[in-house]
């Protein structure tokens, strides 16, 4: 028989009547992630605090995070609305992914503004939105900007803290807020974008009388979904509705996430000039006499590498991760966590831990130079990508994206701030949302580097 002690609580702090914790969480004049982090100095690594109706525990060190992420990682694999990752990951290997072509596009259009002030942010999305629409699609369609900016607005809309998500059996309020009815009609729009562009590829690939061999070399990842839908390689079944929900993920998950790392990137950059000038250095020497730049040129560049690690470290993209669930009972460090608890992973309080990290607050890319720490989750002190079973699919065509776009902005221009403008007041306030982008856009003015 079970005893009572077996079924003690993660420690949290004190909760009001209905609403729990969320007064200290939402509305605040901090972000969650912030919030959380000062909340679970003095709660501990492992802290129970009630969302609404939700009961979610909150991990912040690495000795927790590893608790649930490695030893328990199937009990805490469940993340009811995304789809099973074997179809999106049967899919990503198999796309014909290419960067280059776009990011020559944008640094072309930097050029012809060159020493006027640009709106860095504004070019780094639409960069990025394009490469994996292309990915995804094959071309841009039509509706493109339409459809990014209905991913946009969904993403901004959906950060886990709406009441809807928080009193889920309280429909009035889901009402009254509008977000259902908000987020329903995105869906329609943006449902309505992709019944048009899937039946554009199928009437396409009918069309298209080139090899078989060669037709699956150069898939997009629809065609990729549309072959394994109408083949029997999968034991389940795939549905048109999955199509679409693996490239709705795909938006959700690859577009603000990578963009954010760049814009993040080129901010630390402007504030430690001493940083910038050591990247530029590296990509300039490394690259010098190259008429054309590939992909592969990116791997002569440790420094570079080093410069997203240490981003990604002080911002990551998803500071509570994608949140995770209980599939059952479970005690973790002599805690009980019921089954469904919601668990969410602190990255932003483990990349800023004063005990994992020498001057954790500053910018100092040399810190990854020696360490061999990598992103495939095996080092619960840095997990920007997640780790365990649910860890991003999505890795190398995030990173691959980051660093090419990065290395290409800082080989091709030099970068000042707009005249009365401080390195050291650079703002770097962070945007409410599910992705921690800038609040502010990036106005920075390109001088362009002449190659010789
Ligand atoms: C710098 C860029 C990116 C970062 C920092 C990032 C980070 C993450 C994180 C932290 C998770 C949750 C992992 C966990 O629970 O352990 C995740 C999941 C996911 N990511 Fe990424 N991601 C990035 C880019 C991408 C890209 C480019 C794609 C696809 C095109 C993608 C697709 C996904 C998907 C589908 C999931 C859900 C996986 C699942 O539930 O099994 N991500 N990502």
């Amino acid at each position: 028989k079970k005893d009572k002690r077996d079924h003690k609580m993660p420690p949290g702090p004190w909760k009001l009547p209905i609403i729990g914790n969320l007064h200290q969480l939402v509305g605040s004049s901090s972000l969650p992630h912030h919030a959380l982090t000062k909340l679970s100095q003095n709660h501990g690594p492992l802290m129970q605090v009630q969302l609404g109706e939700i009961s979610a525990v909150i991990v912040s060190s690495p000795n927790m995070a590893r608790e649930i992420m490695k030893a328990h990682d199937l009990a805490f694999s469940e993340r009811p609305e995304f789809l099973p990752s074997k179809i999106i990951a049967y899919g990503s290997t198999n796309i014909a992914f290419a960067p280059y072509e776009e990011v020559a596009n944008m640094i072309e259009t930097i050029h012809i503004s060159a020493g006027e002030t640009i709106n860095l942010s504004k070019m780094i999305h639409n960069l990025i939105t394009t490469v994996v629409s292309r990915a995804v699609f094959g071309n841009l369609s039509q509706d493109h900007e339409q459809f990014v900016s209905f991913v946009k607005k969904s993403i901004a809309l959906s950060d886990g803290f709406d009441l809807a998500d928080l009193f889920p059996s309280f429909k009035p309020l889901h009402f009254i807020t509008g977000m259902e009815a908000k987020l329903y009609e995105m869906h329609v729009k943006m449902d309505k974008i992709l019944d048009k562009i899937i039946k554009e590829i199928e009437e396409r690939k009918l069309e298209d009388n080139t090899q078989h061999e060669q037709q699956e070399k150069n898939e997009n990842l629809v065609e990729v979904l549309l072959r394994v839908q109408h083949s029997d390689t999968l034991d389940t079944q795939i549905t048109l509705n999955n199509v679409k929900a693996v490239i709705l993920d795909m938006f959700f998950a690859g577009t603000d996430t990578s963009s954010v790392v760049v814009e993040w990137a080129m901010s630390e950059l402007m504030r430690n000039p001493r940083a910038m000038k050591k990247a530029q250095a590296e990509i300039r020497h490394a690259w010098r006499g190259k008429q054309t730049i590939q992909e592969a040129d990116v791997s002569e560049l440790p420094y570079l590498k080093a410069v997203i690690k240490e981003t990604m470290r002080l911002h990551p993209p998803l500071p509570l991760m994608l949140p995770r669930q209980a599939r059952e009972d479970c005690t973790i460090n002599g805690y009980h966590i019921p089954i469904n608890t919601k668990v969410m992973i602190n990255v932003y309080a483990l990349g800023r831990d004063p005990d994992n990290w020498y001057d954790a607050e500053s910018f100092l890319p040399e810190r990854f130079e020696k360490n061999p720490m990598d992103f495939k989750g095996t080092n619960f002190e840095y997990i920007p990508f997640g780790a365990g079973r649910r860890m991003c699919p999505g890795l190398n065509f995030g990173l691959a994206n980051v660093e090419f776009a990065l290395a290409m902005l800082l080989y091709h221009f030099n970068w000042e701030l707009p005249e009365g403008i401080k390195a050291e007041d650079l703002d770097m306030n962070e945007a409410q949302g599910a992705t921690a982008g800038r609040k502010n856009p990036l106005h920075f003015i390109p001088t362009p580097y002449h190659l010789s």
